[in-house]
């Protein structure tokens, strides 16, 4: 079916200029879709346009959840089908709402389409984002990027952190000129150091980024397996409990830590680490593994070659405030959510991935060695025009 859509245009992407691209990404938590608008010439940040979200109804959060892990089979193929209806309703909100903000205005050139990552294992099975690229592209009559991992794994990367380019770009956009961190706190979290003194975020030295640790993936299990909530709103929950050091310093010795970056983690790698806290209250437990979160970023903060100015906080995490005063007690710099410098933090991640399919489109480099640790510059991505692949 091809949506009647105004805002969609059914030619290949144009080549040269600045594009309005349209990026979506399911992330770790599973809590929904982010859809987010750049205007990118795949180099600069242009400006930023509308953006959206649109939540997993309970049962189709309980059948990605159910598919997590797997890498084919029945249930990948129900969540494929989840992710892709899930992205169309956004994609057909957010399309139509940019048509009607102004008739004059450039419709949406490309879709950059993460899906959802269902199992990730860079090394052994590689890596698996579920949802129907393709299916997009014919349903929006709109060129859309996407299966942006696997070429960087197949090359020998983690095939993850990606939004690190898109890092580099902002920090070029906020007109840095001193090293600094961007942080996301997601279901897991990471790390990327930008030294925006260097020209091209593929320049050697430009960018180190790793995935620091689990973050709110385990205090979501815990506190949905024990409270009856989807996550520690506020942290209310931890403020107030106690952290069972021992606890955290057997999570500490764990090999990831010793890793030298870059390395990357699947959702549910440390998903015993709720062993850790079994015998602790609600109370301490929650707050115990909110330090887990707090103490993993900062283990990960040594490898930064300098200092940074300041680390920008992005992701769900950055709302709870137990978890950022923690933050801030144990990294020697300042911490401040991402909104301090005037970008969306819910969004980044949508908008990295239309960063990111411009890139792709345009033949430049999504990771290189400093990101995935992928022996030269890579540029993954398919590109699904409609009516066949670019
Ligand atoms: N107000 C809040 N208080 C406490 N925690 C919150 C709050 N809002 C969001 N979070 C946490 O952030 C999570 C969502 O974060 P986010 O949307 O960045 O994750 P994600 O994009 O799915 O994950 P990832 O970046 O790992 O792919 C929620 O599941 C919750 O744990
Ligand atoms: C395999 C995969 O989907 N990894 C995600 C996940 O969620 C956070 C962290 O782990 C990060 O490595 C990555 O997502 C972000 C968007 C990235 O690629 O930069």
């Amino acid at each position: 079916m091809t949506r009647s859509n105004p805002s969609a245009r059914s030619s290949a992407i144009p080549k040269t200029g600045v594009l309005r691209a349209l990026g979506t990404m399911s992330g770790t938590s599973l809590d929904g879709v982010d859809a987010a608008i750049v205007e990118t010439d795949g180099v600069a940040i242009h400006g930023f346009g509308a953006s959206a979200y649109r939540a997993y109804e309970p049962v189709e959060r309980a059948q990605l959840a159910a598919a997590l892990g797997h890498w084919q089979g029945p249930q990948v193929e129900a969540a494929g089908e989840i992710v892709t209806r899930a992205h169309a309703d956004l994609l057909a909100q957010v399309l139509a709402e940019d048509a009607e903000a102004g008739a004059d205005r450039r419709a949406v050139d490309v879709i950059g389409f993460h899906g959802q990552t269902l199992a990730h294992a860079p090394r052994v099975q590689g890596t698996l984002q579920v949802g129907d690229g393709a299916a997009l592209a014919a349903e929006f009559n709109t060129p859309v990027v996407w299966d942006f991992r696997s070429d960087d794994v197949r090359l020998g990367g983690e095939g993850a952190p990606l939004a690190p380019f898109f890092h580099f770009a902002c920090a070029k956009y906020l007109k840095r000129d001193k090293p600094l961190c961007f942080l996301n706190l997601g279901g897991v979290g990471n790390l990327t150091y930008v030294d925006p003194r260097l020209e091209a975020a593929e320049d050697p030295g430009a960018l180190l980024a790793f995935d620091t640790g689990p973050a709110n993936a385990p205090i979501n299990d815990l506190v949905q397996a024990r409270c009856g909530q989807m996550m520690d709103e506020g942290g209310a929950i931890a403020r107030g409990g106690v952290v069972e050091t021992g606890a955290l310093e057997l999570f500490l010795a764990e090999s990831y830590f010793a890793r030298m970056p870059p390395k990357s983690l699947d959702r549910n790698d440390f998903a015993e680490m709720i062993t850790l806290v079994s015998e602790l209250t609600d109370r301490d437990a929650t707050a115990t593994l909110t330090a887990m979160c707090a103490a993993a970023v900062a283990q990960g903060m040594e490898h930064c070659p300098e200092p940074p100015e300041v680390v920008l906080v992005t992701g769900g995490g950055r709302h709870n405030p137990v978890l950022m005063e923690m933050l801030r007690v144990s990294l020697d710099c300042p911490v401040a959510p991402i909104e301090s410098v005037g970008l969306d933090g819910d969004m980044l991640e949508a908008q990295a991935f239309a960063h990111l399919a411009v890139r792709v489109a345009r033949g430049l480099p999504t990771s290189c060695p400093g990101t995935t640790g992928v022996r030269a510059c890579v540029g993954g991505g398919v590109v699904s025009v409609p009516g066949g692949e670019d």
